[in-house]
């Protein structure tokens, strides 16, 4: 057996909105080379999770502790502007700003690097397309070329196969299958148990708070299920602060 480390650890960890909790009381870890993804009902806080392991949220009460200098996040494409007048070889370069800085200039080193991602991906041919102007799916192709560039030991990504086509999406999995075997590890919010089963070994359910985390057959049971979907329905938006002790 391999040294087993601990890559995050939440500590009674609260997150939400003008003090209003998202999820709380959280208390789990995820090991070093774990690739999990979380799972749950509408407005469980899944997204909110990630958020504030990117630091986007400060906890309301309790922490969490060992994330990566570098984490390497992929948003819900919602919060994604399109709309910016840019191509893809551009957005992608862009995966490499920390080595060069935000107006460094790229040398031929690092161009072959990201034509090289460009070509892992599928996108020869499009490095000049604006990005405006492509479908879903490769858009989705362009962002996770990006992730590639930025070469970092924790991948987040929020529901990264939303309006991708089969083809991408299996595209997209090899993908982070490749990525967890180098090491790095992946957590991803996912709708689609089918993908979750095979593809993630574990699993974290959350509704509100925890209702499960480990091997993923164990965590998606129908009883897990059950006792997630009766949480997120019966939760009050309304509710006063959570008075439980922290
Ligand atoms: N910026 C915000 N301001 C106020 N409340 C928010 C904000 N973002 C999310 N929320 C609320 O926090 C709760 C959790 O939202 P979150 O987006 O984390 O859920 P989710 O599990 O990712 O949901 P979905 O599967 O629908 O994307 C919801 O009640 C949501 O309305």
């Amino acid at each position: 057996m391999g040294r087993v480390v601990t890559a995050l650890r939440f500590e009674n960890l609260t997150l939400g909105y003008d003090r209003h909790p998202a999820i709380h009381h959280l208390t789990t870890r995820v090991e070093e080379g774990a690739m999990t993804a979380i799972v749950g009902p509408n407005g469980a806080g899944k997204s909110t999770l990630l958020k504030g392991i990117v630091g986007e949220l400060r906890p309301i009460t309790g922490r969490i502790e060992g994330v990566a200098e570098r984490i390497a996040y992929l948003p819900q494409i919602s919060e994604i502007d399109r709309s910016f007048p840019v191509d893809v070889e551009s957005v992608v370069a862009m995966g490499l700003w920390r080595e060069v800085g935000a107006f460094g200039r790229i040398g031929a080193a690092a161009r072959a690097r990201v034509a090289d991602a460009i070509a892992a991906v599928g996108l020869e041919g499009l490095e000049r397309r604006p990005i405006g102007a492509l479908s879903g799916g490769q858009m989705q192709r362009v962002l996770f070329c990006r992730l590639m560039l930025q070469n970092a030991p924790l991948i987040l990504l929020d529901e990264p196969f939303a309006a991708v086509d089969r083809r991408t999406m299996d595209d997209l999995l090899a993908l982070l299958a490749q990525w967890n075997r180098e090491g790095r590890t992946i957590l991803a919010v996912l709708h689609s148990f089918d993908e979750v089963r095979r593809h993630f070994p574990t699993t974290m359910l959350i509704a509100r708070e925890l209702i499960a985390h480990g091997d993923t057959a164990s965590v998606l049971s129908t009883e897990n299920l059950s006792r997630a979907r009766a949480i997120g329905e019966a939760f009050d938006e309304a509710a006063p602060v959570c008075r439980r002790a922290a």
